[in-house]
């Protein structure tokens, strides 16, 4: 019997014709169909090999993100426990972020040394020069601090974390610090100090339980401002600085996650911080660099020849800011993202509340390192200073105990023997 599709292909005539044509017509139906198998098959077997190179090559990309991502793993997860461990009765398992920065190494080491268990993260960038932050991390891991090789804004990592171990702090240090660099890259401040804070408190308001945060704001915050002392309660909307604009929004930021998800959350504004391991980018640094090389400095001058002025704060006096902040700061109250109660939301400036002009920090240096500095002064140019900067402390002290003993001559001091014992007189490599 003919097929409906032979009948299409050729219509019915009676006879002999018909059979023969029947046979025929058999024949390159056979081929016919025969051939639209093989293209059937043809097709099944290029679907497939798409479907197994497409397969293969997620594979191969889901493979080597793993192969190469510096963390994962049972060996990795074990060096995070470890460095997280408590060794002291009521502490606290802390994540620093920014551990391998200035401020982070100091506190990492100050958590660690009184028993608290302490992982940092850091993505050891290039914004100066990377090798004095792995020196940083061989100190910190010489006293068992394991510094994870990561960025703030990758959740993943962060996610991991925060499944290996329940941190019950977090101290934000990771940033895009300088506040003239902000002219150079702007985005990186946005990167960094807006959308990886987020990603930091997105991880945190989920996390169950909720850490509390410490995170580093900034004096420049009151950019414009000529209230003296600065106090918390004085304006601060008027940034000089991209960079100071950054810091002000993650003010703003936190407080609507402390709103929100009942998120712990204490803000602290820094005053120019130095000390030893500090940061090259900062004059005090860049000024000790440039004398030993007999190169000139560049001192900048305000208006009407005013000479600028800075609170500067010695490190030791910021760690125990940063401590006592940890230490008094209270807890989240959310679970899986919902708020189940008021936080606490605190900010509070950390200076020395005594600025000092920037020929006096050169005075002192000059002294400490018996070399006249070449100087050339010029007026500051409009790339985001700020005149003076000076604390009001009360409200730290009273609520964290926060009391800054070291003048700026005894902390350059130590700076100066750091420096010396780091690099030698002539900056060329670190001395071992
Ligand atoms: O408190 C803060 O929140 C900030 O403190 C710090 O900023 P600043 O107070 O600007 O420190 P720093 O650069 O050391 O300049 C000090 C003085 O030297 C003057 N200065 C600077 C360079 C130069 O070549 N010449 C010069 O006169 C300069 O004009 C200034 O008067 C941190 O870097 C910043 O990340 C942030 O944390």
């Amino acid at each position: 019997m003919p097929s409906a599709l032979e009948d299409e292909l050729f219509p019915s005539t009676p006879g002999k014709f018909k059979i023969e044509r029947s046979h025929a017509m058999n024949r390159q139906f056979h081929r016919c169909f025969a051939s639209t198998s093989t293209m059937f098959l043809w097709v099944l077997f290029l679907i497939a090999l798409t479907a197994s190179y497409l397969s293969f090559q997620s594979f191969v990309d889901s493979g080597s993100r793993y192969f190469s991502a510096s963390w994962g793993g049972i060996q990795w997860e074990k060096q995070v426990r470890n460095s997280a461990q408590i060794h002291r009765s009521g502490g606290m398992s802390v994540l620093v972020t920014g551990a391998a920065g200035f401020v982070g190494t100091h506190v990492s080491l100050a958590l660690k040394k009184r028993g608290d268990g302490v992982v940092g993260i850091d993505n050891f960038n290039s914004y100066y020069d990377p090798s004095l932050k792995k020196a940083r991390r061989s100190l910190l891991e010489t006293h068992g601090v394991f510094i994870v090789e990561g960025d703030i804004n990758d959740n993943r990592l962060l996610d991991k974390l925060f499944d290996t171990v329940a941190f019950t702090h977090v101290m934000h240090l990771a940033a895009q610090a300088g506040v003239r660099y902000a002219m150079e890259n702007p985005q990186s401040y946005v990167h960094s100090n807006i959308a990886g804070l987020v990603t930091i408190l997105e991880v945190c308001k989920s996390a169950n339980p909720q850490p509390s945060i410490v995170w580093a704001s900034s004096s420049s915050v009151y950019g414009l401002n000529d209230n003296v002392p600065f106090s918390e309660s004085d304006r601060t909307d008027q940034p000089a600085s991209l960079y100071a604009a950054t810091k002000k929004a993650g003010e703003e930021i936190t407080h609507t996650y402390n709103h929100i998800y009942g998120l712990s959350i204490t803000g602290l504004r820094f005053f120019t911080v130095y000390g030893p391991w500090g940061r090259p980018d900062m004059a005090y640094f860049s000024f000790t660099r440039n004398i030993l090389q007999g190169k000139p400095i560049t001192i900048y001058r305000g208006k009407n020849r005013v000479d600028l002025a800075r609170d500067f704060t010695y490190i030791d006096d910021i760690v125990k800011g940063c401590l006592g902040s940890l230490d008094t700061s209270g807890k989240s109250t959310g679970s899986g993202g919902k708020k189940r109660g008021a936080a606490p939301y605190r900010i509070f400036n950390l200076g020395n509340t005594s600025p000092v002009t920037v020929p006096t920090l050169v005075n002192i240096l000059e002294r400490h390192l018996r070399t006249k500095a070449k100087k050339n002064v010029v007026d500051m140019p409009g790339n985001g200073d700020v005149p003076f900067t000076h604390a009001n402390i009360s409200l730290a002290r009273r609520e964290l105990g926060y009391k800054p003993t070291t003048d700026l001559q005894t902390g350059l001091k130590k700076f100066v023997r750091w420096y010396l014992s780091y690099y030698g007189y002539n900056h060329g490599k670190p001395v071992n």
